[in-house]
């Protein structure tokens, strides 16, 4: 079945192949750059609606304790689709209705227990453009654990989810994430690109003293 798409996109139609509760499986008809029509099939998360933003949020929540040195909060989980644990940025979908910002506060909120406050937001970047139309925001976090709050977070996970929480030294990120793909986790991009974003400055301003 075709369906009309905005006339200011090179997308032609779009049938819907399949369609569930989460997911669209759809082959679009598009123009390349030599005017001619092609075909690519795709995935869309039912989930988004006109008004939002992107459809979800990665958390990059970094945990400051004075006297203590900054720690990343991470968590890991059994992912389905790929049948293997992940560790990755704290992250889910935006509700309709909210920011950005107030998913990526709820997200961690409810991933890690942890109550933070917004001191970056990146803009929407894609997840796996071969493949789907998902989006995802960047949000810098930062979380004072001197505060009452955040001596003993409850997480507040829905039925089905079960997250464990990960502390990890920001200097030596890098390192675990190396270790926890060799015990057969998979690392999400995102993370493991900051990782070695990480490490490198590292290593530039010791080569620099
Ligand atoms: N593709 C999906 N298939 C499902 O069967 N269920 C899915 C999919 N995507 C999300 N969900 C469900 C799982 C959770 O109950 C909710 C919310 O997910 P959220 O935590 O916001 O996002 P992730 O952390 O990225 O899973 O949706």
């Amino acid at each position: 079945m075709a369906s009309e798409v905005p006339p200011s996109t090179r997308v032609i139609s779009k049938d819907v192949i399949g369609s569930r509760k989460w997911l669209e499986l759809s082959e679009i008809t598009y123009k390349d750059e030599e005017n001619k029509e092609r075909s690519w099939e795709m995935v869309a998360r039912k989930t988004r609606k006109r008004t939002m933003p992107g459809d979800g949020v990665a958390v990059i929540a970094t945990l400051r304790k004075t006297l203590h040195l900054d720690i990343l909060v991470l968590v890991r989980q059994y992912r389905p689709p790929l049948d293997r644990f992940t560790v990755e940025f704290p992250s889910g979908l935006v509700d309709d209705g909210e920011t950005l910002e107030e998913a990526a506060v709820r997200e961690l909120r409810e991933e890690t227990g942890y109550v933070g406050t917004v001191k970056h937001q990146g803009p929407v970047t894609c997840l796996d453009a071969g493949v789907s139309n998902c989006t995802e925001a960047l949000i810098s976090i930062e979380i004072d654990g001197d505060k009452p709050e955040n001596h003993h977070p409850q997480q507040m996970t829905d039925d089905g989810e079960f997250v464990e929480l990960l502390h990890v030294q920001v200097s030596e990120l890098l390192t675990r994430l190396n270790e926890f793909s060799g015990q057969g986790d998979v690392i999400d991009a995102k993370l493991y690109a900051y990782a070695v974003g990480i490490s490198q400055r590292t290593h530039v301003a010791h080569a620099r003293v």
